[in-house]
Formats: structure tokens, sequence, C-alpha cells
């Protein structure tokens, strides 16, 4: 059975239109990235599955369970941090997590859950006295209390500094395989492109495109750079020889295609005009070109 099944969800802010038709589904124990620019509407989604705000139409199932015919039972698999985390701030952080277990969660089960998201040494202070980044990790730890099958995860790695953004990492995979499904947006791209195993893009409202993360970046542009002495002079010889040549730091890029005839013809170009070159690799482009791509060609497909 799927843990999270968005069928059809339309929603309107009085008379404007934030999401149309969204559909999308989540396996158990898969990482689904939802992406898209500002204003996409990601934050409406999460907010309609949690039950945060109502919808229009569509329908939302939670293992199984519709949403708006047994809320309280399927958000019971729900755990969730949206926009900001909201841990009460007068109270410390074990006080906030035990205020927040609905008594299904044993003492064991929540000091495990404060050593996975390294609270523990801070736990016992009030949570107004904490960084944003402790409160991001005491936000997680909410969201992992009660045993979810769901977690919702808007930005979680806001304000999390590169240790604790790779803990964070390392432990959202570590739920992952232990069968919980995690709906997470971030505009930290190359972050999320390490634990996302799918992709929902979304752009004005509307689901652009559905992928699994290796066939999402696969079907992005290619590129081979050259790292070259004399940028300027490599882009002139690979512009004559026919390529659309880009200089980005010390390297001079251009499109590769399937087989080796762009990166030949570009080496002979550059031998031939004797530019001393000093590597060549081929790169997939990564998650945020890829989007960047697709957001394009959307636009202007709307614009037409
Ligand atoms: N309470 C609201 N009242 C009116 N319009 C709203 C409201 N909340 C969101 N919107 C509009 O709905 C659209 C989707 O917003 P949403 O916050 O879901 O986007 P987002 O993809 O999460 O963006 P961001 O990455 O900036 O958080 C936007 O046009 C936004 O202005």
């Amino acid at each position: 059975m799927k843990t999270l099944e968005v069928q059809s969800l339309n929603k309107f802010f009085g008379r404007k239109q934030a999401l149309f038709d969204v559909s999308f589904d989540i396996e158990p124990g898969t990482i689904l990235g939802l992406i898209g620019p500002n204003g996409a509407g990601k934050s409406t989604i999460m907010k309609s599955i949690v039950g945060l705000t109502d919808y229009n139409s569509g329908n939302i199932k939670i293992d199984g369970k519709e949403l708006t015919k047994n809320k309280r039972s399927s958000l019971e698999n729900v755990g969730s941090m949206i926009e900001s985390p909201a841990p009460y701030l007068n109270l410390t952080g074990r006080q906030n997590l035990k205020l927040f277990n609905d008594g299904s969660t044993t003492a064991e089960e929540m000091q495990e859950i404060m050593e996975e998201t390294q609270i523990t040494e801070f736990a016992d202070r009030k949570a107004k006295k904490y960084s944003l980044g402790m409160k991001q990790r005491l936000g997680i730890a909410i969201s992992l209390l009660n045993h979810p099958k769901l977690l919702i995860l808007d930005e979680p790695m806001n304000g999390l500094d590169p240790q604790s953004t790779h803990d964070l990492r390392d432990l959202l995979v570590k739920l992952s395989k232990r069968g919980i499904s995690i709906l997470i947006s971030s505009h930290l791209l190359d972050e999320l492109s390490r634990i996302a195993d799918y992709y929902v893009v979304i752009n004005h409202g509307k689901v652009i495109k559905k992928s699994d993360a290796k066939s999402f970046l696969s079907e992005g542009p290619k590129t081979i750079k050259f790292e070259v002495k004399d940028t300027d002079a490599a882009k002139s010889a690979l512009e004559a020889a026919g390529f659309t040549a880009t200089i980005y730091d010390k390297t001079v890029e251009i499109e590769d295609n399937n087989d080796s005839t762009a990166m030949n013809a570009g080496l002979s170009a550059l031998n031939q005009a004797g530019i001393e070159i000093i590597n060549v690799s081929r790169n997939q482009t990564d998650l945020e070109e890829s989007l960047l791509k697709l957001l394009s060609s959307d636009n202007n497909k709307e614009a037409k």
C-alpha cells in the first residue's frame, strides 16, 4: 500500500488558484523531494496533507485512509515540520517532546529520538534560548514522536550548519531504510539530491514532472569541461568548430552528446589551435541545472 496518495488536489485562495490537479504518491520507505520555485505551491501541498489548510477538491489518502473521512486516524501516522519548527518557547526541549507525545512513545524511544536528532545536550534548556539550527533539530525530533509512517518536512535544512545538515541527511536515509516515507522540500538542491529517491516538480501550482532521481538527472543536459590555460582562446577555437562554448572560471564547457563525437571534435579543435589542456571531464548535470532547464521550458510553454 502507498504511504501517501495525493489525487487531483485543487486549492484556491479567494479567486486565485494555488494548486491545479496535483497528484503524486509515495511508496513506503522512500524519500520524495518536492521541488520548485518560491510560490510554486509546495507549502500549500504539505499543509493540505497535514490538515493545516483545506483544499477545494481532490483526495488525500495516508496509509490508505482518506484524510477528510478519518482526519484523526490518518494524521496519527504523520510527523511533520512545516515552514518553521513550532516548539513552545517557554518549555525545554524535553518538555516539548513530552507534550507532543501522544503516549505511544516510550521513555526509551524518546531518548533514542533525542540522540538521533542530537538534542540531548541542550534538552533541558528552554527552547527560547535555542539557535535556529537547534530549534530545527527539536522540530524534527517532535516530528519523529508517535511512530510516524510518513514525515513531511518543509525546508528542514534551513538554519543548519554543514555538519548538522550532513547528520540530518544521514538520519533521513536511516529512517527511510526503516520503512518511513519522507516528503521533503528544500531549496538546497545539492543536499536534496544526495537523499531523494523521487522528485515531484511543481511550477505555478501544477506538477510539471514526476521522476525517479536517477532518470531525472540523466535526462538533464550533459557537458564536457575543458580545463585550459587560456579560456578565451579555447572558447574561440571551440566556437570556430561549431560548438556553443561557455567559460566558467578556468574551464570552457560545451554540450555533450551520447557518443564520443563531441568530446573528440572538441579535443581536436583545441589541439589544432595549440591550446594547452590541463584536464577534461564529462559531467552529468546537477539537480539545480536540470530543474532550471525544466522550469524554463515550462515557463516558455506557458508564455506561448
Ligand atoms: N494564506 C494565503 N493566502 C493567499 N495566498 C496564499 C496563501 N498562502 C499561499 N498563497 C499563495 O499560494 C501560492 C503558493 O504558495 P506556497 O507558499 O505554497 O508556495 P511554496 O512553493 O511553498 O513557496 P516557498 O518556497 O516560497 O515557500 C503563492 O502564490 C502564494 O502567494
